[in-house]
């Protein structure tokens, strides 16, 4: 396998807090904690997977914004191009889950406005540490979140194809989030995606976010877009190329423990196939493999990752193993002891 360049992600990190037993908050006395924060989510994956990953954003100097340096360390994402702000604190939110039969769903409390990380600014992206990253890097992914965070942030975001080398492809998730677009302008978003070779989107937020999720009609309204991939539902995922072709690619059966981070790891397994060079329906398998283990983790981020090994199994698998694969919590699939 081809080795890999260097991958960057700008935006946010919080720490979680989510009840013990999935309680509802009104009866919830004790709780879990975790890290996350979707660039941060796709940065630790991408590192644990083996690629070299520096993550790009500012934080307190607090306890939290310790705990995230050091989470950050222990799964080898690089963070010289992070700034720490005596004077703003870490973000934090709280996950709410409701289990109704058959689904499972989870409401988001963030705890954020005013954060370290909201500071973020063009001057964050034009430090020495961040510039060379940028300009050095084969990938830089950020996401619909880091334009909602501030008027500086977005503006940061929205010209970041000025601060990227000529041969860095800009991945952008929509992570279209309505909670943090207080007045509805969401300029910047379109603005971000305008500027972005590879997006990820989910059908049900590009259809409320642009009216519609339909790639052909992205493509005529982006120019500089050449790859889109659709999550567009629990069953399957889609990449389509600028001039039409389409490779969909099947959810695996998972027994979900808890959803928010699923769409970080996605991606992360998709870019990761990317990096390795792999096809687009590997991309989406190891996409959905990833997912696959984040749903089945009450924290944000999958307990574990496939090794290289278990990469190849994934990318290569028929589509009658994959058909039968079923991920539970502690449960891998393509994990064979012999
Ligand atoms: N019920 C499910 N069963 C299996 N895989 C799922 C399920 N829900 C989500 N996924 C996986 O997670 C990915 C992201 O799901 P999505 O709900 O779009 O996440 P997000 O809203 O976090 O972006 C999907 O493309 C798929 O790989
Ligand atoms: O909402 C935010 O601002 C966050 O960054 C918190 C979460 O870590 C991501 O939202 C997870 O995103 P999904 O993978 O799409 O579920």
């Amino acid at each position: 396998m081809r080795s890999a360049g260097l991958q960057v992600t700008i935006g946010e990190a919080m720490v979680v807090l989510y009840p013990e037993d999935q309680r509802a908050l009104a009866e919830a006395d004790r709780f879990g904690s975790d890290v996350g924060g979707a660039e941060f989510n796709v940065a630790t994956s991408l590192a644990r997977l083996g690629l070299p990953t520096s993550w790009v954003s500012r934080l307190g100097t607090d306890g939290f914004g310790a705990r995230i340096r050091r989470v950050a360390g222990e799964s080898g994402v690089d963070t010289s191009a992070v700034e720490l702000d005596p004077s703003r604190p870490t973000g934090l939110y709280v996950k709410e889950t409701t289990r109704t039969a058959g689904d499972v769903s989870t409401r988001m409390h963030y705890h954020r406005s005013g954060s370290a990380a909201s500071a973020l600014s063009s001057a964050t992206l034009a430090s020495p540490a961040a510039a060379a990253l940028l300009t050095s890097a084969e990938l830089v992914h950020t996401s619909g979140i880091t334009a909602a965070l501030s008027p500086t942030a977005a503006e940061a975001v929205t010209g970041l194809r000025a601060v990227l080398g000529p041969d860095t492809r800009l991945s952008v998730d929509l992570n279209y989030r309505p909670q943090l677009w207080g007045d509805g302008d969401t300029s910047a978003l379109t603005a971000l995606v305008a500027q972005a070779d590879l997006l990820f989107l989910g059908r049900d937020e590009a259809e409320a976010c642009f009216g519609h999720g339909d790639a052909r009609r992205l493509f005529d309204a982006h120019p500089l877009l050449d790859t889109i991939v659709v999550k567009e539902d629990a069953h399957r995922a889609s990449v389509h190329r600028r001039g039409g072709v389409e490779v969909h690619v099947r959810c695996l059966s998972v027994d979900v423990v808890e959803p928010i981070g699923a769409g970080d790891a996605f991606a992360a397994g998709f870019l990761c196939g990317l990096a390795e060079r792999r096809d687009d329906a590997a991309c989406l398998r190891l996409g959905h493999a990833l997912a696959a283990l984040a749903l089945t983790s009450a924290g944000d981020r999958p307990l574990s990752v496939p090794d290289e090994m278990d990469r190849e199994r994934i990318a290569g698998a028929s589509d009658e193993d994959w058909a039968s694969w079923a991920v539970s919590p502690g449960a891998s699939p393509w994990r064979r002891s012999s």
